[in-house]
C-alpha cells in the first residue's frame, strides 16, 4: 500500500511525525528522496507536492495520501474519500481585498479580478454567490498581486493572520475551513490495510488530549473518587495488601487533569502520577 505525503513545506513535518507515532516509521528517510520504505514491508510512503496528492490518489499511483482538505477540494476528485481529520494545519481560505479600499463585500467584486492559487474552489464560490469575477491563476505569494494591480482581491490561506496584515488586506468573506487529513481511493476504502492504517493514525490522535493518571487513596473514599475520574468504562482499582489503601489508575482527558489533581487531593490521594499515552485503541 502507497501512501502519499507531502515532501516539503507545512505538513511535511507533521505528517512524517504522525505517521512514525503510530509505528509507521520511515526506514532510510534521507532527504530530498521520492519514496521511501516503512518498517511495515507492506507500506510504502510516496513523498510528493500537496497540491498533487488528491491527483496521486485518483491516478491509482497512492492508495491513501495525507494533505490539506482544501487541496482536494480544489483537486475535486470524485473517487477520492477523507477519510480521518488529522487535527494539524488548520487554516481558512478568505476572499480579501486592501484595508481602506472600495471593496468591502464579495458583490462588490463584481467585473472585477481576482488572483488565487485556488481557481476551482474561487469559480465554485464566486458563483455561488452570484459574482461575475476574473480568475487569474498564480502559484505563490498571492498577497502581493492586489498591490501591484494585477487583482483588486484575493482567495488564499491565513491562519494567524501575519500575512494579511503585513500586506495591508481585509478579510471580506470566508470560503472554507481546512485541516490535514487522511484521504483514500475509494477502491480501497475497505481494505483491511486501510483501516490498519486508519485505526493507527486515530489513536495517536485519541491519546494526543488524554492522560494516564495513576494514584493511590483510602478505599473509603473510592465512590467520591470515581466521581471524579469516571475513566473510559471506569476506572481501574487494586487493593494494595494489607492497607485499607486502593491504587486506582485511569485515563482522563488532559483539559480535566488540573481540576481532578485538585479534588483527588481533597479525598486524601497520594503519590498521584500523571503520564502521557502514545496510542490509544478503542
Ligand atoms: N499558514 C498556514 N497555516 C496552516 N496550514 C497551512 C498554512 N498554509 C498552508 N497550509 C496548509 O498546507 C497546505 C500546503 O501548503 P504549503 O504552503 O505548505 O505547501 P505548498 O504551497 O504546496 O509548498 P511550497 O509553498 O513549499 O511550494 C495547504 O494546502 C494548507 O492545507
Ligand atoms: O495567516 P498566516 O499565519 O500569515 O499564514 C498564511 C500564509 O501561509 C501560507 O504561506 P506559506 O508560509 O506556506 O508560504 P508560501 O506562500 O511559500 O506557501 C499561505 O499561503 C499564506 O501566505
Ligand atoms: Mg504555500
Amino acid at each position: 500500500m502507497r501512501i502519499a505525503i507531502p515532501n516539503k513545506g507545512r505538513l511535511h513535518d507533521p505528517a512524517v511525525d504522525l505517521l512514525d507515532r503510530a509505528g509507521i516509521h520511515v526506514v532510510d528517510g534521507e532527504d530530498r528522496q521520492l519514496y521511501a520504505d516503512t518498517v511495515d514491508p507492506e507500506i510504502t510512503i510516496l513523498f510528493a507536492r500537496a497540491a498533487d496528492i488528491p491527483e496521486y490518489i485518483a491516478d491509482g499511483a497512492a492508495d491513501l495520501g495525507i494533505t490539506g482538505f482544501d487541496q482536494a477540494q480544489e483537486a475535486d476528485c470524485d473517487v477520492v474519500k477523507p477519510l480521518l481529520d488529522l487535527e494539524f494545519g488548520q487554516c481558512r481560505i478568505v476572499v480579501a481585498a486592501p484595508e481602506e479600499g472600495e471593496i468591502t463585500d464579495i458583490q462588490d467584486l463584481n467585473g472585477k479580478t481576482v488572483a488565487t492559487e485556488f481557481p476551482h474552489i474561487t469559480k465554485k464560490h464566486f458563483a455561488a454567490a452570484g459574482v461575475d469575477a476574473e480568475i487569474v491563476e498564480v502559484t505563490g505569494a498571492t498577497e502581493l498581486t492586489p498591490h501591484v494591480e494585477m487583482a483588486d482581491a484575493i482567495v488564499d490561506i491565513t491562519s494567524t493572520g501575519t500575512t494579511l496584515a503585513v500586506n495591508r488586506l481585509a478579510i471580506i468573506d470566508e470560503v472554507l475551513e481546512s485541516s490535514a487529513h487522511l484521504f483514500a481511493h475509494e477502491d480501497v476504502l475497505n481494505d483491511r490495510k486501510t483501516s490498519e492504517i486508519d485505526r493507527a493514525l486515530e489513536s495517536v490522535l485519541a491519546a494526543e488530549d488524554r492522560r494516564y493518571l495513576m494514584l493511590n487513596a483510602p478505599a473509603a473514599n473510592l465512590e467520591r473518587i470515581k466521581e471524579v475520574i469516571p475513566g473510559m468504562g471506569g476506572p481501574t482499582v487494586m487493593d494494595i495488601a494489607d492497607t485499607d489503601q486502593v491504587a486506582i489508575h485511569a485515563v482522563v482527558p488532559e483539559s480535566e487533569v488540573f481540576r481532578a489533581v485538585t479534588r483527588l487531593k481533597a479525598e486524601g490521594a497520594t503519590d498521584i502520577l500523571i503520564t502521557e499515552i502514545e496510542r490509544l485503541v478503542e
